[in-house]
């Protein structure tokens, strides 16, 4: 892991390729994704089934694309009871979280009678991108209720998921078990940057949707930075980040289990730790060295912690807010002694954690709030997946006749400074 000491104070040259994390993004990456893109764009089905076979199962058929309604019933009938319940109260948490943003259509009126308000609206479609590994080895479900239960409080009609086959062509069960419980109308075999373009353009077999939400990996992600605008999409909900801002309160067992929970999800994720204890940061590294050691995707982790892991000394914890705001990460944990204090300097982070006992991973699965998040410093400007991700604002005006008369000749007056000339007559000739 790198290792940075800010012991001139805040020297914005020795952190700026972590602020700059997107912009260094290897180009190559995006081009390679938009000829992807185009592909599906002009040959559909058969673009999808091509990439299917080449990246995810080689003997895939169009027939396996989309999921029948009896594979899901009998994924139903053969879950385990516990994991239904526990997926229940997970969704439970969810819903009672998302509810609360549910926005309401609001109107005035003046005292010449005119009406003016803003009415919410949702989108007819959703398409729903549910990462699902390499192969799809390690699917995500819990981002199947992240992704879909704000959808359904903000009244969607229509949810089609997408999520990359096995090797064999299957898709875990515990995806369609979410799925249902969840509300999901459609599920297709399909991942990548494939599956995005699917959702934007549509095929044969795809029906395209209005909004495209979900993480992925940079390739999803590239796809939807790219196809958003002919689609709204939720944000650059890239590879998973985490920084731990950590006092010598904190204990360095408990700092290196939660930076591996990160490093786990992609090589490319990143971890990042700011800490005020130089002694610290010693133990956080052996920690690490000694809990890889069993871990099943310690390979991945290794990866991700030598290309994107950082261990960063800072003077004070409001040098270590300042690092934190600069970098915008997905994750903040806020493991010090005082995290509520802490929280005040905070500006830039998708999701904050505070204290010992509030490990990033219980926002991951069942606290509540969602867990799809802004990464690669988009924190900055963007925000999690919500309800409003899935809803527009429609501005609606009522003009009354004595309205018209009194507001008319100024907006003639307007008009004719613009040079429009048939704005002002459309205006002037109802009160004339
Ligand atoms: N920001 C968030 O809110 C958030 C939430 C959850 C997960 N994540 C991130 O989502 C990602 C999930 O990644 P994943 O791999 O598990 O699932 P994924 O579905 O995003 O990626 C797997 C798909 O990518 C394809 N792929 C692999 N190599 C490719 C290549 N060279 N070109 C094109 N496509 C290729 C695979 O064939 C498969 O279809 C991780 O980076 C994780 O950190 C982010
Ligand atoms: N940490 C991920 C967001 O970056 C979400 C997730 C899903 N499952 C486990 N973790
Ligand atoms: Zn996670």
């Amino acid at each position: 892991m790198r290792e940075i000491k800010l012991t001139q104070g805040r020297d914005i040259e020795l952190i700026k390729d972590l602020v700059r994390r997107f912009q260094v993004t290897d180009r190559s990456l995006e081009k390679k994704v938009e000829e992807i893109l185009e592909d599906v764009k002009k040959r559909g089905d058969e673009a999808l089934l091509a990439y299917t076979r080449e990246f995810d199962c080689p003997s895939f058929t169009l027939e396996q694309l989309k999921v029948e309604e009896e594979a899901i019933e009998a994924a139903i009938t053969n879950c385990e009871a516990e994991f239904v319940e526990t997926l229940k109260l997970a969704a439970k948490n969810i819903r009672a979280f998302h509810e609360k943003q549910l926005p309401k259509s609001w109107f005035i009126t003046r005292e010449d009678g005119t009406i003016m308000g803003q009415m919410v609206r949702a989108v007819g479609s959703a398409g729903l991108y549910c990462p699902g590994g390499k192969g799809g080895t390690t699917p995500l479900v819990s981002t199947v209720l992240m992704n879909a239960i704000p959808a359904k409080i903000a009244g969607v009609e229509r949810l089609a998921m997408v999520t990359p086959p096995d090797e064999k062509g299957g898709i875990s069960p515990y995806l369609m078990v979410a799925a249902k419980i969840a509300g999901v109308d459609e599920i297709y075999k399909v991942g990548s940057a494939w599956a995005i373009a699917a959702l934007a353009y549509g095929s044969d077999s795809i029906d395209p949707v209005d909004v495209i939400v979900g993480p992925g990996n940079i390739f999803v992600t590239l796809a939807k930075k790219l196809v958003s605008g002919l689609v709204g999409i939720d944000m650059i909900a890239g590879p998973s980040e985490v920084l731990i801002i950590a006092d010598s309160s904190a204990n360095p067992e408990l700092i290196a289990a939660d930076l591996l929970s990160q490093a786990e999800h992609d090589p490319m994720a990143m971890c990042c730790l700011v800490t005020t204890d130089e002694s610290l940061l010693a133990s956080v590294k052996s920690c690490l060295e000694e809990q890889l050691r069993d871990l099943p995707r310690k390979e991945i982790c290794r990866e991700s912690l030598k290309s994107n892991g950082v261990l960063i000394l800072v003077h004070d914890l409001i040098e270590a807010a300042w690092v934190s705001n600069e970098i915008a990460p997905e994750h903040l944990e806020l493991y010090v002694e005082e995290p509520w204090e802490l929280l005040t300097q905070i500006k830039n982070a998708g999701a904050i954690f505070l204290g010992a006992n509030t490990p990033e991973s219980v926002g991951d699965y069942i606290a509540g709030p969602n867990h799809v998040l802004p990464t690669m410093g988009t924190a900055r400007f963007s925000s999690a997946l919500s309800v409003d991700t899935f809803l527009k604002r429609s501005s609606v005006i009522s003009y009354s006749r004595s309205a018209l008369l009194k507001d008319g000749p100024h907006v003639a007056r307007l008009a004719r400074a613009e040079g429009l000339e048939a704005h002002a007559r459309s205006v002037l000739k109802r009160i004339e």
